[in-house]
């Protein structure tokens, strides 16, 4: 990790080698070191600052999606410092209302992420609280980038039978393709209620992705014009990771005065199976 591009950081260790390293900056998991490896993708070139986020690990997505909201892209919770509360199994953060969030967005809130590292998978939740005299609607996900050897051989298996929305393609609703989702170029799509488990593989390694409370799921990968062009982005640096996004998009939480509402991803590190690779 670039140590002058990127905020201070707190580290836990789990059961076995789970090893999970997070910023009270957007409440931002940097790091995730399982089974020998590390499961995430951080960008060498990544930095931070008033209003840019992270590039890599898991960003959270809160209180809009992309620009479907009237305030910053993807929401003020990623570019925020939360307050840090660890606890001896997780690590844990809590954002709530202020000027700088009032100001995108007028609600009272309360939110908590929720970081466990366990031995062989990673749970990340995040809790939305109204603390508000009205009701609320909001957007959420956890952005997720998944350490891949190659873009090439990666394939997500689970989505086959889903339609999407192809946010690459000015959002067109497009039927299920029958197949995993392959990486030939800019992938960017939102799928409706995928409430099974997930399996991403990259030819060699295989890791399961479970949600609990998020309806749908963002996959996302730039390609190679796309990233290009980003700056915080190492050349070539789309070849090594696919965001799965756990994701409450396309029909908003609403929460009444003091109701709460809890959505997590949960990464488990599976052995390699011949069954998902490629062709197989
Ligand atoms: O560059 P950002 O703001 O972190 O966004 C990255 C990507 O995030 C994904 O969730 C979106 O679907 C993409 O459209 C977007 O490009």
């Amino acid at each position: 990790m670039n140590a002058t591009a990127l905020p201070a950081s707190l580290q836990l260790n789990g059961p076995g080698d789970s090893r999970v390293e997070a910023s009270a900056f957007g409440a931002h998991v940097l790091s995730w070191r399982c089974r020998g490896r590390e499961r995430l993708y951080l960008s060498p070139n990544a930095s931070f600052g008033a209003g840019k986020a992270i590039r890599g690990g898991v960003p959270v997505i809160f209180p809009q999606f992309a620009l479907r909201g009237g305030g910053p892209r993807h929401g003020f919770a990623r570019t925020l410092t939360w307050e840090a509360d660890p606890q001896p199994t997780r690590l844990s953060f809590q954002l709530r209302d202020r000027e700088e969030t009032r100001r995108h967005w007028p609600h009272r809130f309360e939110a908590a992420l929720d970081i466990e590292p366990g031995e062989d998978r990673l749970r990340i939740a995040l809790t939305v609280r109204n603390s508000d005299r009205a009701a609320f609607e909001f957007s959420a996900a956890l952005h997720t980038y998944l350490a891949v050897g190659d873009i090439d051989a990666t394939l997500v298996h689970g989505l086959e039978d889903r339609g999407y929305v192809d946010s690459a393609h000015g959002d067109a609703a497009c039927p299920p393709t029958d197949a995993p989702v392959r990486f030939d170029g800019e992938v960017d799509r939102i799928y409706a209620d995928t409430q099974r488990p997930l399996r991403i593989t990259d030819g060699e390694h295989m890791l399961r992705c479970e949600a609990e409370g998020f309806a749908d799921t963002v996959v996302w990968n730039p390609g190679a014009g796309l990233a290009a062009g980003m700056a915080d982005l190492e050349p070539d640096g789309h070849r090594r990771f696919v965001c799965v996004e756990a994701a409450q998009v396309l029909q908003p939480v609403r929460l009444e005065p003091g109701q709460a509402w809890t959505g997590a991803q949960i990464l488990i590190v599976e052995s390699s199976s011949a069954q998902y690779r490629i062709g197989g």
